[in-house]
């Protein structure tokens, strides 16, 4: 990457560039993931985690909303989960619950992610990078309770800029609410594990999935052509 002269931040920084792409990021068996260990060293990690409840509610006596997830809006302006970069020394276990208290205060002598919640692990050879997904339900007013600590959390204000409900139901329009959520930037993989963590979790069926996918895919569509419209005008 450029030598934007932060001496170890620019390092840092080539981690988290913007416009990643799904295709940049390969699904890894657990085999695959001790071999690769050894053969695409040094490797960075990173984790992230999910943080849901199930809650079947209408809104506004309309819309189902299947539960509450919590993702975050990060420095760097785009949404993500909350996590981070492992340390050296450290497990990516042991890096997801550290971040989760640095992040978002979770208290983590009540709350805290064990191996068998990683649902996915993924590859960025180009930047040997691995991503390590976790997930746990809590009870929806522990949820609740969960929010109203982050605005404590160390890197409130640092690192992270406010959690955010991910809104789960789509509006009359077949486009407002989950999909048009999808449409936003996302760090790293953000969008696609959130699309495993709610099928992995059943919050989403597959075929609610795919067409809630369908909206999101043909609004993006639409949102570039706007771009285009209104540069070119
Ligand atoms: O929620 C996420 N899911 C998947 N990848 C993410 C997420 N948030 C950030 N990333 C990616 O993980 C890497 C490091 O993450 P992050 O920026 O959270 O670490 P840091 O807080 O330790 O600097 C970056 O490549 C970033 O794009």
């Amino acid at each position: 990457m450029t030598d934007i002269g932060w001496g170890w931040l620019a390092d840092m920084e080539g981690f988290g560039t913007l416009g990643d792409k799904v295709d940049d990021f390969k699904l890894l068996s657990s085999e695959e993931l001790v071999s690769l260990n050894a053969t695409l060293s040094p490797l960075k990690h990173a984790s992230h985690g999910m943080i849901f409840a199930r809650r079947s509610k209408l809104l506004w006596d309309l819309y189902d909303m299947k539960g509450m997830v919590m993702m975050q809006l990060r420095f760097d302006g785009v949404l993500g989960f909350p996590g981070g970069l492992v340390d050296d020394g450290e497990t990516p276990l042991q890096g997801v619950n550290r971040e989760m208290h640095e992040e978002i205060g979770l208290d983590l002598s009540k709350y805290s992610f064990t191996d068998g919640d990683r649902i996915a692990s993924y590859v960025h050879e180009g930047k040997k990078l691995v991503l390590h997904f976790y997930m746990m339900e809590v009870s929806p007013e522990d949820f609740v309770l969960l929010e109203q600590r982050t605005l404590s959390a160390e890197e409130y204000g640092i690192e992270t800029y406010g959690v955010v409900r991910v809104p789960l139901f789509t509006m009359g329009d077949g486009v407002r609410g989950f999909p048009a959520f999808l449409a936003n930037q996302f760090a790293g993989n953000a969008r696609d594990e959130l699309i495993r963590g709610l099928l992995c979790s059943k919050l989403f069926t597959q075929q609610e999935m795919s067409v809630a996918l369908k909206a999101y895919l043909s609004h993006s569509e639409k949102l570039k052509v706007e771009t285009v419209t209104s540069k070119a005008n």
